[in-house]
């Protein structure tokens, strides 16, 4: 070797950041169709020829007026519907159309959200070193990720990595990984990129099968980028949130609550009504877990700022009960469940940007009085669930 000899521990903590990972910059983007959930029964009925089931048509509309739903984004329009009638039926062998547009529409969604958190970051696209991209809408190699590098014109050299059927999970274990990276990878900016769009597991609603019907009424098409990365370069680059510690619980004998699976007429999904008792009886020990890691013990979770994905109106109703959250502790995770639906992976990435712009308006108005420290939570098959911890610099008037 040359002149200057080290050992590998000190090559090891030369490689590594001095500080915590951080998020530099969020982007989000949604398909241009809007549905109103008011009026959703009535169009999904209608676009599937499913008028007479009627039973179903009010078990849909139940469940849309007590969603916290208003409206939802979605890719598969009425006339790419009617150029692929297939799709209405589940029994029909339509997974390689589905598939086909997936492939292109996936990593568009992605750049649109990623050039936006890449403007806020403030730094080239070329200076990205890492990507992970999130999705449950992958069939096929080279994946979104290839082509989202492409769109975005990043290096040759990034280090790509898929995650693929993380379902809702996805968004909280990429911005993990990121952490790792970051923080690990002296230097490095990772962009996390989660894009779901449901046309992969959109059918009609024959068999009268409830997760079905469910699905329908909650999930809708988004997309979310953060760049992530430690030692921020000044002025340029500016900390939203800091990491400061990440975790994953699977909660024992559940991994039947929730499942996806691929089939030859799309993606179908079960998911048990069991779901926000199961996560009201373990969120807290998580956290009680995380800020121990801390140090911290007795934390008021009142005085924190929340990012729970918001997978339906009942999980952030049993979340907020079980920790004695007060009125408003869920704004931002309530705001993205009504205007956007439960986006999947992507939902936690709408959260911490609708959180960013709710904190930066607190800490405008009542000055040092918008928390410090706060949670971030993604929920997913396994039941598995994703649990960091963050740092809100600007709030102490970095
Ligand atoms: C669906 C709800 C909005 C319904 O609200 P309420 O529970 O207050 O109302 P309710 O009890 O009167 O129920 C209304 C109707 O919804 C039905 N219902 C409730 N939960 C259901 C389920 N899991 N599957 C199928 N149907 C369900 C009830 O049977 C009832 O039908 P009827 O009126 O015919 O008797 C709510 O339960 C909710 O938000 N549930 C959480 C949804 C969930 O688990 N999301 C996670 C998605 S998965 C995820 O986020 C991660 C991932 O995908 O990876």
């Amino acid at each position: 070797m040359g002149s200057a000899p080290a050992t590998v521990r000190e090559m090891r903590r030369a490689q590594r950041a001095d500080g915590p990972a951080a998020v530099l910059g969020i982007g989000t983007a949604n398909p241009p169709t809007c549905l109103a959930q008011d009026e959703y029964p009535d169009y999904y009925f209608r676009v599937t020829n499913s008028e007479h089931l009627t039973d179903l048509k009010g078990k849909l509309t139940r469940i849309c007026n007590k969603s916290g739903i208003k409206q939802r984004f979605i890719h598969l329009d009425e006339e790419l519907l009617a150029a692929n009638p297939d799709f209405k039926d589940r029994t029909l062998p339509s997974l390689d159309a589905r598939v086909e547009i997936a492939s292109a529409a996936v990593p568009e969604l992605a750049a649109s959200a990623a050039a936006k958190a890449i403007a806020e970051w403030g730094r080239p696209a070329t200076d990205i070193t890492h990507l992970i991209f999130s999705t449950y809408s992958g069939a096929r190699a080279p994946s979104a990720d290839r082509r989202l590098a492409s769109l975005l014109g990043l290096s040759p050299t990034v280090s790509r990595t898929i995650l693929n059927l993380h379902g809702c999970y996805g968004g909280g274990r990429s911005l993990q990984l990121a952490k790792e990276l970051a923080e690990n990878n002296r230097g490095a900016r990772v962009l996390v990129a989660c894009s779901e769009i449901t046309l992969i597991a959109f059918y009609g609603p024959e068999g009268g099968c409830p997760d079905n019907i469910l699905g329908q009424a909650l999930f809708g098409d988004g997309a979310g980028a953060v760049i992530v990365g430690a030692d921020p370069v000044s002025p340029v680059e500016r900390p939203l949130f800091e990491m400061a510690f990440a975790s994953q619980t699977t909660i024992p004998e559940t991994e039947d609550a929730i499942s996806m699976q691929i089939n030859k007429g799309g993606m179908e999904y079960h998911i048990s009504n069991q779901v926000p008792r199961l996560l009201g009886c373990n969120v807290e020990r998580c956290l009680v877990d995380a800020f121990g890691a801390l140090g911290i013990h007795n934390a008021n979770w009142n005085n924190l700022f929340w990012a729970i994905h918001p997978g339906g109106r009942a999980i952030l109703d049993h979340i907020e009960g079980v920790l004695g959250l007060d009125d408003g502790k869920l704004a931002a995770s309530r705001h993205v469940l009504s205007e956007f639906g439960n986006m999947s992976g992507t939902t936690v990435i709408f959260v911490l940007d609708e959180l960013r712009r709710r904190l930066g308006q607190a800490a405008n108005q009542e000055e040092g009085q918008a928390p410090e420290w706060g949670v971030m939570m993604a929920f997913g098959p396994g039941i598995t669930i994703e649990t960091m911890v963050l740092h809100a610099p600007a709030a102490e008037g970095n």
